[in-house]
């Protein structure tokens, strides 16, 4: 006892090796046509957010992945009914990855994916990537949740779009990490409901920031970033109740116009706006869907949560065989019918807005 390291480490149980972000992307390379369909991806949206594609930004699939085949059976879905509403909706898959949990609970496929509280983060980090290269693969542009700062250098390369969370919007160190990403990034209003934690975290991540980080060798280093211009805010309700209604969506926009920030946000209609109730997501999005066709231009994009079966099962740790294929473990989504209809409907409703006057 007493040597520095013992001082420093009381609590670090154990530590082992992590493979790099430069070995895992030379592994699993990203081909160039997927990168073609990510760079498309992360342009549709720039424009989007930029009020240059009228289209409506549609961030859809499982609140997690927990299952590499399900999630790529749901992209295959996916991809063969884009083509119907590409016209109107610029269609990004959620892949998501990492969850941040309220208080305890499997945090997903990184950290421990064999859902037995072995967390082989080698494993997880490889499957991951995999996952979103096979999604790629289908046409089909990716969009993640970032939790963990160092997680961006192993994904970040094939996602189009990212969101920092409910948890995290406020947090310096996630306004940081939105600074250097290269895609458009949505801050998700607090778990309490308040939209202004959010507007700020847009100020914040659209300018230069220095932190430490890990660079593709995997080395501690001390990171510079040029800002993201391209953040916005997403509605996703909370302990206030839903905000994804009309006068909900003036107050955030006011507040957007007031912090001298583009006026428009994405709404998620799973969350705090559904009570995690799939059955009310499309409830949530009959009302977006209603704004838009009366000409509500500030909404520019609806996140829903929709896998290959609806609502959610419980996971037991270590009996992920007994599991129902194709149903979330973590929040409860839509099922594949019903989100069809609601992405018609979405359509339907930007094809009206075309209509009304600006
Ligand atoms: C994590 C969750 O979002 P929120 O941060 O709004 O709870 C989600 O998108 O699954
Ligand atoms: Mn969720």
């Amino acid at each position: 006892p007493g040597s520095p390291r013992a001082l420093s480490d009381v609590r670090i149980t154990r530590s082992r090796p992590l493979l790099s972000p430069a070995l895992l992307r030379d592994e699993l390379p990203l081909p160039d046509e997927s990168a073609q369909v990510v760079v498309r991806g992360r342009d549709d949206v720039t424009r989007i957010l930029a009020g240059e594609d009228d289209r409506l930004l549609v961030v859809v699939g499982p609140c997690s992945i927990h299952d590499p085949e399900a999630g790529l059976e749901y992209a295959r879905n996916l991809a063969a009914f884009v083509p119907e509403v590409a016209a109107d909706l610029c269609v990004v898959m959620r892949v998501y990855f990492e969850k941040p949990r309220t208080t305890l609970g499997w945090k997903g496929l990184i950290n421990d994916p064999d859902l037995d509280g072995s967390y082989n983060v080698n494993k997880g980090l490889r499957t991951a990537r995999k996952v979103l290269l096979d999604v790629l693969a289908t046409g089909l542009p990716a969009g993640c949740e970032f939790l963990d700062p160092i997680i961006p250098q192993y994904i970040a390369d094939t996602v189009s779009w990212g969101a920092i969370g409910a948890r995290t919007s406020e947090s310096q160190v996630h306004r940081h990490l939105a600074s250097g990403l290269s895609m458009p990034v949505g801050f998700k209003n607090s778990t309490g409901g308040d939209v202004q934690g959010a507007i700020d975290a847009i100020g914040a991540a659209a300018v230069s920031h220095v932190f430490t980080g890990v660079t593709e060798d995997g080395v501690a280093a001390i990171l510079t970033t040029s800002g993201n211009p391209d953040c916005h805010v997403i509605l996703r309700g909370g302990q206030t109740g839903p905000n994804y209604d009309a006068s909900n969506v003036t107050d955030a926009l006011g507040r957007l116009a007031k912090a001298d920030l583009r006026e428009h946000v994405v709404v998620d209609a799973s969350h705090g706006n559904s009570g995690k109730d799939h059955l009310r997501q499309p409830v949530v999005a009959a009302d977006v869907a209603t704004q838009v066709a009366g000409g509500q231009r500030g909404i520019v994009g609806v996140m829903l949560e929709s896998f290959l079966e609806p609502g959610r099962q419980n996971l037991v740790e270590g009996a992920a065989d007994e599991l129902r294929y194709g149903q979330s473990i973590t929040d409860a989504c839509m099922g594949w019918e019903p989100t069809v209809e609601v992405l018609r409907e979405l359509a339907a409703g930007v094809r009206a807005r075309r209509s009304v006057a600006r």
